[in-house]
């Protein structure tokens, strides 16, 4: 990597060395009735510039190997799923919800994580293990004027594109962690969306100077807040959030997306071109706010259902897009249950493998300039998946089934479900769709993803 060192690193000070931390008034000085904890201020290490690399192929390739695959957080729980529930013979009795199996939980915190969500998106702040936010992307001057009312906040952005910016790892922090960007006087709102937005990248490979410092509570929480919120993942971090913003603890965040409650919000008869016999149930999650559904087809047989997972795809689903294989999966797949005489397909709400609608197409603009769909979205500061399939696991529960056959070529949402307690009897083969624009994009999935394709 090239480092440009700026003048006042290479003399041995720290350039505006009186704002910043520095520069926060002594605690008993801060308004009183606040409760804030401790803020630590950034080590003093010499500030550098990035130069910022374009489509290299696979540069980032050992990160996305390191990064945790979320659905195998899951646990499987002893004892949590009875079996002996399949194979009922009436299709009311199969679907009819198994309310007493769903661990009992506090619907409070799932909905405090759909209002944090909501606060993000608005560009209000929101409290998480006692560190306020306020998202980078929705912010306005306002907002941040009075977020930074008492010294500027620090930047946060994701382990992943602290990589893209050369600043992951610097203080032998967790390669994977967030990490903190001291508020340097340069950082204003637009060069933080800059900093955040990889799309700009090109007009400013620039960046810097920048001071990395260890990632304040709640750090990662709200970076998966972000992500649950279709936002780019950076955030202004311990600023000043005001009385009534919202406040959580990280681990409501984490229970929220990796053991989600699901319960069935309504359901209705739904003859489709494939099959006439079929129905719609539609769940509410406190994992995200999204509404997913299920679509029933068929009769029970007593044997596992032939099941399919099939992540939002609006592009290809609805609008017949080539750059990927959805829309072809999608009717392949609906045609293969019908064809079984029973199964379930779940339409999860998890566009772009989790990180949203808005930010694939950041994806789709950074794969025009080269970069595959896996270093994308590490360019963008996610995994290359973000999906948590244990909502996936409940939905089924919900529905009466715990041993399912999977029509997937991707052994991630094998091994997603079978570590949220789902039986895995079958992996079931779902090829289709190829063609001359998403030949890459399928390479890259059987390459880099692991794809049996
Ligand atoms: N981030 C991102 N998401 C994409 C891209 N292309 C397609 N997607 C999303 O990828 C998801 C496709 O998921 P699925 O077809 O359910 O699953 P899969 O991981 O391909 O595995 P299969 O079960 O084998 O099809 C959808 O949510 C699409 O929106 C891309 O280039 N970038
Ligand atoms: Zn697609």
């Amino acid at each position: 990597m090239r480092r440009l060192e700026p003048q006042a690193a290479a003399e041995g000070r720290q350039p505006h060395a009186d704002r910043g931390r520095g520069a926060r008034p002594p605690a008993e000085q801060q308004r009183l009735g606040r409760s804030r904890p401790p803020f630590p201020p950034c080590a003093e290490a010499p500030p550098h510039l990035v130069e910022l690399p374009f489509a290299r192929p696979h540069q980032e390739r050992s990160r996305a190997a390191a990064r945790p695959y979320v659905g195998d957080q899951g646990r499987r729980r002893p004892g949590r799923v009875p079996r002996g529930a399949r194979g009922l013979p009436q299709l009311a009795e199969a679907f009819r919800p198994r309310a007493a199996r769903h661990r009992v939980r506090d619907v409070s915190s799932g909905r405090d994580v759909a209002r944090a969500v909501d606060a993000l998106r608005r560009g209000w702040p929101v409290t998480i293990d006692g560190t306020a936010f306020l998202a980078v992307e929705t912010a306005d001057e306002g907002a941040l004027g009075a977020f930074d009312a008492e010294a500027p906040a620090d930047l946060l952005i994701s382990g992943p594109r602290a990589v893209t910016l050369k600043l992951a790892n610097q203080r032998d922090a967790v390669p994977t962690a967030p990490v903190r960007i001291a508020r340097m006087p340069w950082i204003d709102l637009a060069e933080a969306v800059a900093i955040a937005d990889p799309a700009r990248d090109l007009a400013s490979p620039l960046k810097g100077p920048f001071r990395a410092c260890p990632p304040p509570a709640g750090a990662a929480a709200a970076i998966q807040l972000t992500r649950l919120a279709g936002l780019l993942p950076a955030l202004f971090a311990g600023g000043v959030a005001g009385e009534d913003s919202l406040q959580l603890a990280s681990e409501v965040i984490a229970a929220a997306v990796h053991e989600p409650t699901v319960t069935i919000a309504s359901r209705a008869r739904l003859p489709i071109a494939e099959a006439e016999k079929a129905e719609i149930v539609a769940f509410r999650s406190t994992g995200d706010p999204a509404e997913h559904v299920a679509l029933l087809i068929g009769q029970p047989s007593g044997a596992p259902p032939l099941v399919r997972l099939h992540s939002e795809c609006l592009t290809g689903d609805v609008l017949g897009s080539l750059k990927c294989d959805c829309g072809p999966q999608l009717e392949g797949a609906v045609r293969a249950i019908a064809e079984s005489g029973w199964g379930i397909l779940l339409y999860l709400r998890q566009e772009g493998r989790g990180i949203g609608l808005i930010n694939k197409l950041r994806a789709y603009a950074l794969q025009d300039q080269g970069f595959d769909t896996v270093d994308a979205n590490l360019r963008l500061g996610f995994g290359d998946d973000e999906r948590s399939f244990a909502v996936a696991a409940r939905m089924l529960e919900a529905l009466g089934q715990d041993e399912v056959r999977l029509l997937t070529n991707n052994p991630r949402k094998v091994a997603g479900l079978e570590a949220a307690g789902i039986r895995v009897r079958e992996r079931v083969p779902l090829k289709r769709g190829l063609n001359p624009h998403n030949q890459a994009y399928l390479d890259t999935k059987r390459r880099r993803s692991g794809h049996e394709l």
